[in-house]
């Protein structure tokens, strides 16, 4: 397998999927890292192994796990291209973040953004000129990954399945349209080849790991007398939901409890509007309310309030045969997790696509079946407020934002009248 964006979400889950699958020697993982060399560096003076510790609220556990064969700086296109090209390599697995993906509003590459434009443009001139795709030097992970396609393209190793594991609606068919578009740059071979060759698996992964601070490397040597440099700090929790097809197989992550589903759609939006929505909520209301991590916030009673009314919108929008109830009981045992400190800091960044995502969709409909979308008004409110309170939008009306997240949403009088409300709450002091 090769994996693009080794960060700490993909040790505490992909990676530990793949430990645990079945026959965990027959697969091997070499990563990439997006932005900087630094974990690749860590991971490799240390052969690729690392402690996972698994933080519940009574304990921690330390496992240290060794699915990673090799992990290298994202520049290195050259080792990218070599594992793509060779037959064995079955499953190209992604966690770069959902601005990693360089979108546009409209969901596909972001042909503004200088780094897309510089790769399709590289793309289009060296590809069809027969340059070595290995010496190729994109900048974007989609164009880095394009290169490699087209050495395996060149090699016959045949095709080979993308699963994007980044919390993005529709993960799979986002991945397919961008590698589309880089393709079609690149040569009318390469794009026919990626839409016969390549298979793009949806997936919805859960399982909550802040970022790692430096102290966590003493807590493992304390407990292991292990001195590593490259831990990772997670929940005892873990799902992955996955949809689609691996053409070339892939590790028997079932074994390990994942779950192959015929339709992702209703597991993603559980996961997406429940979860991530909740998250979001309280990394924009919390701080105004004095909190630091999820677990301070959701001991506060305004934002337990609210995530409980947000939860309340988004499971009548949800289908059934979900698991909805026991979903809800465990979520919120996950964000009281004293142990577990994420931090509300981490979680806020890139508010306004996240609303747009999580809490819109599930406004409209609520509105759309005679409800009041209380909980969304109050997760917008959130949002809006911390907007209001931060230095970024000075002179900003609660009205303007709100239009800025969605139109409609702020020509409804009622509804709007329930945002202000909860922004009011909030900031506590009479606004403009
Ligand atoms: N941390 C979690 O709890 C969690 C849970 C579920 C899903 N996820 C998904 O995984 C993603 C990564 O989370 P993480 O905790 O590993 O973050 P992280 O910051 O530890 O790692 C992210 C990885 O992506 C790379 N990257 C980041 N921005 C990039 C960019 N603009 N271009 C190229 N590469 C880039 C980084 O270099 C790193 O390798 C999240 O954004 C989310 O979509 C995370
Ligand atoms: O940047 P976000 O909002 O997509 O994600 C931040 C956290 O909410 C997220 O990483 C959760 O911890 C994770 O999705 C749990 O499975």
């Amino acid at each position: 397998m090769v994996h693009l964006g080794v960060g700490a979400f993909h040790r505490a889950h992909q990676a530990w999927y793949t430990a645990h699958a079945a026959e965990p020697g027959e697969w091997g993982i070499l990563g990439f890292t997006g932005r900087s060399r630094e974990t690749a560096d860590r991971l490799t003076s240390q052969d690729g192994l690392y402690t996972l510790v698994e933080r519940g609220p009574d304990g921690d556990r330390f496992e240290v796990i060794g699915s990673i064969a090799r992990a290298e700086p994202g520049e290195r296109v050259d080792e990218l291209a070599a594992a793509l090209g060779r037959a064995r390599t079955a499953v190209v697995t992604l966690t770069i973040t959902e601005a990693g993906y360089r979108l546009g509003g409209d969901g596909t590459p972001d042909r503004t953004d200088p780094a897309v434009a510089a790769d399709l443009r590289l793309l289009g001139e060296a590809i069809p000129a027969g340059a070595d795709p290995a010496a190729l030097r994109p900048v974007t992970v989609l164009g880095r990954l394009v290169a490699g396609l087209e050495a395996r393209r060149r090699t016959g190793a045949g095709p080979i399945a993308l699963v994007s594991c980044d919390n993005l609606p529709d993960n799979a068919g986002l991945l397919a349209g961008a590698i589309g578009t880089f393709a079609d740059a690149a040569s009318a071979e390469l794009a026919r080849w990626v839409s016969r060759e390549v298979a793009y698996v949806a997936t919805s992964v859960d399982r909550i790991t802040p970022r790692s601070e430096p102290s966590l490397s003493e807590a493992v040597r304390d407990a292991t007398g292990w001195l590593d440099v490259a831990p990772v700090v997670t929940e005892p929790f873990s799902d992955w939901v996955l949809a689609g097809e691996f053409p070339a197989g892939r590790p028997a992550w079932e074994e390990a409890a994942a779950r192959f589903v015929a339709r992702i759609e209703p597991w993603e939006l559980r996961k997406l509007w429940l979860l991530n929505g909740a998250h979001s909520l309280l990394s924009f209301a919390g701080p105004l309310r004095g909190c630091r991590t999820v677990a301070d916030a959701i001991a506060d009673p305004w934002c337990r309030r609210a995530v409980e009314r947000l939860w309340a919108d988004g499971v009548r929008q949800l289908p059934s045969g979900l698991d909805l109830d026991r979903y809800r009981v465990q979520l919120m045992a996950r964000f009281e997790n004293p142990r577990i400190a994420h931090r509300l800091d981490q979680i806020a960044i890139d508010g306004l696509t996240k609303v747009r995502l999580r809490v819109v969709p599930v406004a409209r409909r609520e509105l759309a079946t005679g409800g009041n979308a209380l909980g969304c008004a109050q997760a917008l409110g959130a949002w809006v407020a911390s907007t209001l309170a931060g230095t970024v939008e000075p002179g900003a009306t609660i009205g303007d934002l709100l239009g800025r997240v969605d139109a409609d949403l702020a020509r409804d009088g009622r509804f709007a009248a329930r945002v202000e409300s909860a922004v009011r709450t909030l900031l506590d002091r009479p606004l403009v």
